[in-house]
């Protein structure tokens, strides 16, 4: 098994040049997700030029366009951990890069932002639309082999992304020298480890603690914010339109109900969330906004004010929900579902 990358796509890549120019693509509101799909890679070489990471790391463009066709091909097509999800990720982090001005203001090294960007584009490699839950209980091979650390999956994305790194013309960290290299790799690691929403919700109290009195010169205080920096970018289609918001939710239970279908295949019951018998995605997706998204973007709001914004956009999408879940209650009876008389409506 050996996924390969064309050399001609490295080359069309390379001359991708710059005809695209969206407007607005580095603002909050702009939707990643309306970029075309065959465009993307241009846009990501786009994000790494526009942030002056080729210039200040040295990084041969045909090593970082060959590295992008590779992270891209490492994706699955899976409904919702796909490459367009990869895409989001890391565009959202460019945004944060860009908007909070995160090297300016000292809050991240120049290195630490250049691998903060490699990292969400590495951070769902090979996802298989199933959760760390799924390979524990069902004993798959990524379990025999991470699930003593646990986060299966994260261990698994890391993995190939160190593969990715190690194939001949695609290391864009080789100009790293000495101590640079190994602190590169230390930050992907602690980056995509960070994903694992389990080990978010282990620290969420220290969050909100470090939050309140935010010092950006205290390196553990610096740890924590990347952690909910990478979990914001991993999060980020719930700080766009209510369009979006409701396309990744289907997108995301259409991966839980097949989990759900898989286990119950099994002989094992899902849990609710996954369990398209019980689950009510706008009861969830109110649970989901209330319990982390909110919580999580208030929490960074109090270190850079201008989240503000972007709370009051989650705080929308979640009103939006609520009315769905009133109407999804009133027609469920009548096999309508809510979502859809709610977008006539609109
Ligand atoms: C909209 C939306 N809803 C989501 C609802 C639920 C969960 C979820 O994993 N819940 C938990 C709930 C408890 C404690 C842990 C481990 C398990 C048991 C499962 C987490 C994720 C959701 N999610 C994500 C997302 C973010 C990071 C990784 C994977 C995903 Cl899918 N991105 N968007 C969404
Ligand atoms: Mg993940
Ligand atoms: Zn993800």
């Amino acid at each position: 098994y050996h996924m390969q990358v064309e050399e001609e796509d490295v080359q069309a890549l390379l001359n991708c040049g710059d005809d695209h120019n969206i407007k607005d693509f580095d603002s909050f509101n702009f939707c990643p997700r309306t970029v075309p799909y065959r465009h993307m890679p241009c846009y990501v070489l786009k994000m790494f030029e526009d942030l002056n990471f080729i210039k200040r790391w040295r990084i041969k463009k045909n090593v970082l366009a060959r590295f992008t066709l590779y992270v891209k091909k490492g994706y699955r097509d899976a409904p919702y951990h796909n490459w367009m999800h990869a895409f989001s990720v890391a565009h959202f982090a460019y945004l944060l890069i860009k908007n909070l001005r995160l090297v300016e203001e000292e809050h991240m090294t120049e290195l630490q932002a250049f691998v903060f960007l490699v990292s969400c584009l590495c951070h769902d490699i090979d996802h298989r639309g199933t959760n760390n839950s799924f390979q524990t209980k069902c004993g798959t091979v990524l379990a025999s082999l991470y699930s003593s650390e646990g986060s299966v999956m994260e261990r698994h994305h890391l993995a190939q992304s160190m593969c990715i790194l190690n194939t001949e013309g695609c290391n864009i960290f080789e100009t790293l020298k000495g101590t640079l290299y190994s602190e590169a790799l230390d930050l992907l690691r602690n980056n995509i480890l960070a994903t694992d929403l389990a080990s978010h919700f282990r620290s969420v109290d220290d969050q909100r603690e470090i939050t309140r009195c935010y010092d950006k010169k205290n390196p553990s205080h610096r740890k924590l914010l990347h952690a909910m920096l990478m979990t914001c970018c991993d999060l980020n289609d719930q700080t766009k339109n209510w369009k979006v918001s409701k396309q990744t939710a289907e997108q995301i239970y259409d991966e839980f109900f097949s989990q759900g279908d898989l286990e119950k295949s099994m002989g094992t019951a899902p849990i609710e969330m996954m369990d398209r018998e019980k689950a009510s995605i706008p009861d969830l997706q109110v649970q989901f906004i209330t319990n982390l998204v909110l919580p999580l973007f208030t929490n960074l709001a109090m270190v850079f004010p201008s989240v503000k914004s972007i709370v009051q956009i989650i705080e929308r999408n979640r009103e939006v929900w609520r009315i769905a879940t009133a109407i999804f209650q009133k027609y469920s009876e009548k096999g309508m579902t809510g979502m859809d008389i709610l977008l006539n409506a609109r």
